[in-house]
């Protein structure tokens, strides 16, 4: 537990279109309707700072970036990210939902393009002083399934301000990324709960609720 903030900071991890967004949405539900004061934010973004580079990461060519800048970057949204929005949330008391984190770097950037996993852990302890959530939850579905979804959802926004770079790095990317994310959960039991991610959303939203209750919430 991070013992310095009342508050607490649970993030959703897993590949695209797996139904994080959805699943925090219905988290923060839950968590609101027994009178918690919940922040809910994203990454890359969630501050005005971070979200600018946001926009550097999410668009244009799939190539666009060195692996290390791209890494970097990541890290610099994400110093923005923790400074203006997160522990300010978590020193009042709120709990702080985020939708992708560190492990997201670690998956994409680190097992996905081949960044040395030492050298992000190393990059995040001099970012962020070392600073992990009290739980993580891993959604875990087939890959066809979640690039299929977020297909669906991108068919509804607009061609010139999609934002799809990740999506279109392919569907061997996202089986590493897939096997990359289950790989940091077994090597984090204490911290990551992989949620099974099939199933309607009311479904999978009542797995997470007693997810955070048995852990979180002390029931
Ligand atoms: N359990 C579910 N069953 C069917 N469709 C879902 C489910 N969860 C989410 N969706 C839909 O799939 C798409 C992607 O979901 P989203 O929550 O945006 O995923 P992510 O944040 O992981 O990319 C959205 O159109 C959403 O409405
Ligand atoms: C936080 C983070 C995200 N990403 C990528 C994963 C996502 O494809 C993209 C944008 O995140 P997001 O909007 O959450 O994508 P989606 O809803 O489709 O899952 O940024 C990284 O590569 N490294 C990181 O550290």
């Amino acid at each position: 537990m991070n013992s310095d903030y009342r508050g607490r900071f649970i993030t959703f991890e897993g590949g695209e279109g797996v139904g994080k967004s959805t699943q925090a949405i219905e988290l923060r539900k839950f968590l609101e309707g027994r009178d918690i004061d919940v922040v809910l934010t994203r990454e890359p973004g969630g501050s005005p700072g971070a979200e600018d580079i946001r926009h550097l990461l999410v668009t244009g060519g799939t190539d666009k970036w060195q692996p290390m800048t791209e890494t970097l970057l990541h890290y610099a949204a994400r110093a923005e990210h923790l400074q203006a929005t997160i522990l300010p949330a978590l020193k009042r008391g709120a709990w702080v939902i985020c939708d992708r984190y560190a492990d997201s770097t670690l998956a994409y950037q680190g097992y996905g393009q081949g960044q040395d996993i030492e050298k992000i852990l190393e990059l995040h302890k001099l970012v962020t002083g070392d600073f992990w959530p009290d739980l993580t939850l891993l959604l875990d579905g087939g890959v066809k399934l979640g690039l299929n979804r977020a297909r669906h959802r991108e068919d509804l926004e607009d061609r010139s301000t999609r934002e799809d770079r990740y999506e279109r790095m392919g569907e061997e990317f996202h089986q590493t990324l897939r096997k990359s994310f289950l790989d940091i959960a077994k090597k984090n039991p204490d911290r990551i709960v992989v949620i099974e991610a099939e199933g309607g959303i009311d479904s999978v939203a009542a797995r997470i609720a007693k997810t955070v209750t048995q852990r979180l919430l002390g029931e």
